[in-house]
């Protein structure tokens, strides 16, 4: 029989008709809706007087521009009012469940599906949005969608798509103290660089991917997007079924054992070809930070900044262009730069577990006079959560902010923006120039080095500071 990766299997079950040498047509489980990419999809729709072919598959949330205090009291930014309301509309009109501002479960689209039971393994899942890679963590087919395909989807539940190759990137070994997730995805995209997996689906194995929690493993799902792959998935297991079990849309009773039986063979066969394949080892991952525009730059904390050394012509011009923007120099350490923001929150690190961590760190310790810190949950049920177990108030006494569930400056698309020139060192996942502001110069980091910058009010390596 012909052995299969966990890929293949996934996609197999979803094609609706192959043409020779064209694109497949694609069938869609779930289809995600933010208040960014989804106004124009409905606009064409109406204008075409078509409707949505199976709201019920369809689930949408405003997230991206939304503010992040007063959330019960009107918007005040226009754009971001108009969006969120056309949103409400939207889902109205075309009766789709709508989380909206306020809601026991309104949060980041790529927190809440997961968080509701939404996500499941064996799913093809699309979103209008890069980083609907997240949910691939839960062993499905989780990719983003422009708005030409949103509209698509809302009028077929299918979508043309030509199959990617198949990349399997294995981390065995145990994870050193004070390394985590988002580490070890840093770590990946610095070796093969922003545009290693370009046109690949990736699939993560090993031991160090298999001890993973759910919330760690949806960090690097998360950004399979950032080394240029469509998406990334991890096989499901136990720890899968153990988080989606009982959880408002999972399957429950008869249909949940089914469902589990299922779910088991969802692995790749022994044997089974990749396009690519790396394999690293885990002892060698350590806590990792970004230097530059673009999350391939990436190095140890206890790293120097490269040196120009080998580099010529546009490739140097870039990197120094690159460098200048930051503010750094070439071979310079980065440990003890200055900082002047922190920021958790995110599709990437915005989950409880990470408010759990960096919590657990400061807990009696207080920020740095230096530094502003931002907390920002991922969702109404991760703030509900901190609140209850307590890190909210561990976090305010010790300098913390928190502010309300949305991408908040993860992409700065509100009033939640780094000033120009300032550093922040952040658990999101886009250090591209002004993502987090006009001239902010951002550093992805882990939950947990971003919490010993916090205390120490410098790039500071998590194993140091006590
Ligand atoms: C606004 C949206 C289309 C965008 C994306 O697709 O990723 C955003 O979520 C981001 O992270 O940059
Ligand atoms: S949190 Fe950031 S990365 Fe995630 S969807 Fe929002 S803007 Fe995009």
């Amino acid at each position: 029989m012909e052995k299969k990766t966990l890929f293949d299997k996934i996609w197999d079950a979803h094609v609706v008709r192959s043409v020779p040498h064209g694109p497949d047509v694609f069938f869609i489980d779930k289809h995600f809706i933010h208040e960014v990419t989804s106004p124009v999809a409905f606009l064409n729709l109406e204008k075409r007087g078509v409707g949505v072919l199976y709201p019920e598959r369809t689930v949408a949330t405003p997230d991206h521009n939304v503010p992040t205090i007063d959330q019960d009291k009107t918007i005040k930014d226009k754009l971001s009012r108009m969006q969120v309301e056309r949103l409400r509309e939207n889902c109205e009109r075309h009766n789709i469940e709508l989380h909206d501002l306020g809601s026991a479960h309104h949060g980041i689209v790529h927190v809440i599906g997961p968080e509701l039971g939404i996500t499941q393994p064996g799913m093809t899942i699309v979103c209008g949005d890069s980083h609907t890679s997240t949910h691939g963590a839960f062993g499905a087919i989780a990719f983003g969608i422009g708005t030409s395909e949103v509209e698509m989807v809302f009028a077929t539940q299918c979508i043309m798509q030509v199959k990617a190759k198949k990349m399997r990137i294995t981390v065995d070994g145990e994870l050193g103290k004070g390394v985590s997730s988002k580490d070890i995805i840093l770590y990946i995209i610095a070796k093969i660089s922003a545009a290693g997996a370009t046109g690949y689906f990736v699939e993560y194995a090993g031991s160090a991917i298999r001890a993973l929690s759910m919330e760690a493993r949806m960090t690097i799902c998360n950004m399979s997007i950032e080394m240029g792959a469509r998406g990334g998935l991890i096989a499901p297991d136990e720890t899968t079924f153990n988080y989606l079990k009982g959880k408002r849309y999972s399957p429950k009773g008869e249909e949940w054992e089914k469902a589990v039986a299922e779910w088991r063979n969802l692995q790749t066969d022994e044997g089974a070809v990749f396009d690519k394949e790396y394999q690293f080892d885990a002892a060698d991952i350590e806590p990792m930070i970004t230097y530059g525009t673009n999350p391939g730059m990436g190095i140890k904390v206890k790293e120097n900044i490269p040196s120009t050394d080998g580099m010529e012509g546009s490739n140097k011009k870039s990197y120094l262009k690159s460098l200048d923007y930051m503010g750094f120099a070439p071979g310079e350490p980065i440990k003890g730069k200055k900082v002047d923001y922190v920021f958790v929150g995110s599709c990437t690190n915005g989950r409880i577990e990470d408010i759990r961590e960096v919590a657990n760190f400061v807990k009696g310790k207080k920020k740095a006079d230096n530094i502003t810190a931002w907390i920002v949950p991922g969702s109404r049920e991760v703030e509900k959560l901190a609140h209850e177990e307590g890190l909210v108030q561990i976090l305010e006494e010790a300098g913390f902010k928190l502010r309300q569930p949305g991408c908040s400056a993860c992409l700065a698309m509100n009033d939640d923006k780094i000033p120009s020139g300032m550093y922040a060192v952040s658990t999101s996942n886009r250090n591209f120039e002004g993502r987090q502001g006009p001239g902010a110069r951002t550093l992805l980091a882990s939950p947990l080095t971003v919490a010993a910058v916090a205390v120490t009010g410098e790039i500071s390596d998590p194993r140091e500071v006590f």
